[in-house]
């Protein structure tokens, strides 16, 4: 279980509270969805839980490990273990989704492995089975350069699986997908939580978090609002939207 305590995030010489009064937990196999009007925080707060923004002030642990003390972007041995996927993820624009799969992000992978390109056949299967997950099997030998904005981020979330990442913060994954492929995504990220206990934030439109996730978050202003099971929502739950 991660436990997050006192989160607080502010931004700018003149600082700006931007996230403040963080005190959750996140089970495994969680699905949450954060919901809330532009500009209320929500990317903020994922790159903030993912360890790819410094903490302001507050603590995060794992288990019994401390990951975040009084601020700060977390333990680097921790990293691995967290994705966050933007709306534009950095893929390899030259190579396939399968290679951008398989290589990792620069840093990520092994230095040796990622010149000589070298690829173990289970590393090659793992990465197979986790596009065919995603819909993108037909894809695999595109490169990405070629490849849908819904498309690249999915190859991203391969990745992340892939490289052994346990939590995913992913931002608006289904912005600009059809509904089938939307609904396809999203009940691709639904399974991996129940049946690998994977943990996933995303930001969704309400219509999606409602139908896909175990819980839902309302964020206003920085500040967590609710945190419900996952369900419709009260037209006072609403209101802020
Ligand atoms: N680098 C930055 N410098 C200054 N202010 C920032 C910075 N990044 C974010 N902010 C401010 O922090 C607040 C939250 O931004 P954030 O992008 O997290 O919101 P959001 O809910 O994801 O918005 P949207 O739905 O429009 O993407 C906004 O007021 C934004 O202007």
């Amino acid at each position: 279980m991660l436990t997050v305590n006192q989160m607080q995030k502010t931004i700018g010489s003149d600082p700006k509270k931007v996230l403040d009064g963080w005190n959750v937990h996140i089970h495994e196999g969680d699905m949450i969805g954060v919901v809330g009007p532009s500009g209320s925080g929500k990317s903020t707060l994922l790159r903030c839980l993912a360890l790819r923004d410094s903490w302001t002030n507050g603590n995060f642990t794992l288990g019994g490990d401390v990951i975040i003390d009084g601020g700060g972007k977390g333990k680097r041995k921790f990293r691995s273990q967290f994705a966050y996927l933007e709306q534009n993820p950095e893929l390899y624009p030259q190579k396939s989704a399968l290679k951008n799969v398989l290589i990792g992000q620069a840093g990520q992978t092994d230095q040796f492995r990622r010149m000589i390109g070298m690829v173990r056949s289970d590393d090659y299967m793992g990465a197979m089975d986790e596009l065919e997950k995603f819909g993108l099997l037909d894809k695999a030998h595109v490169k990405a350069a070629h490849l849908s904005g819904g498309e690249k981020q999915r190859v991203a979330i391969c990745r992340a699986l892939v490289h052994g990442a346990n939590f995913i913060a992913v931002d608006e994954p289904v912005i600009g997908l059809d509904k089938f492929s939307a609904e396809k995504v999203l009940s691709t990220l639904r399974d991996l939580c129940k049946e690998q206990k994977k943990t996933v934030i995303a930001v969704l439109p309400l219509e999606y978090a409602e139908k896909y996730c175990t819980r839902l978050w309302g964020i206003y202003e920085g500040r967590l609002q609710w945190d419900v099971s996952g369900r419709r929502l009260t037209a006072e739950e609403k209101q802020f939207l």
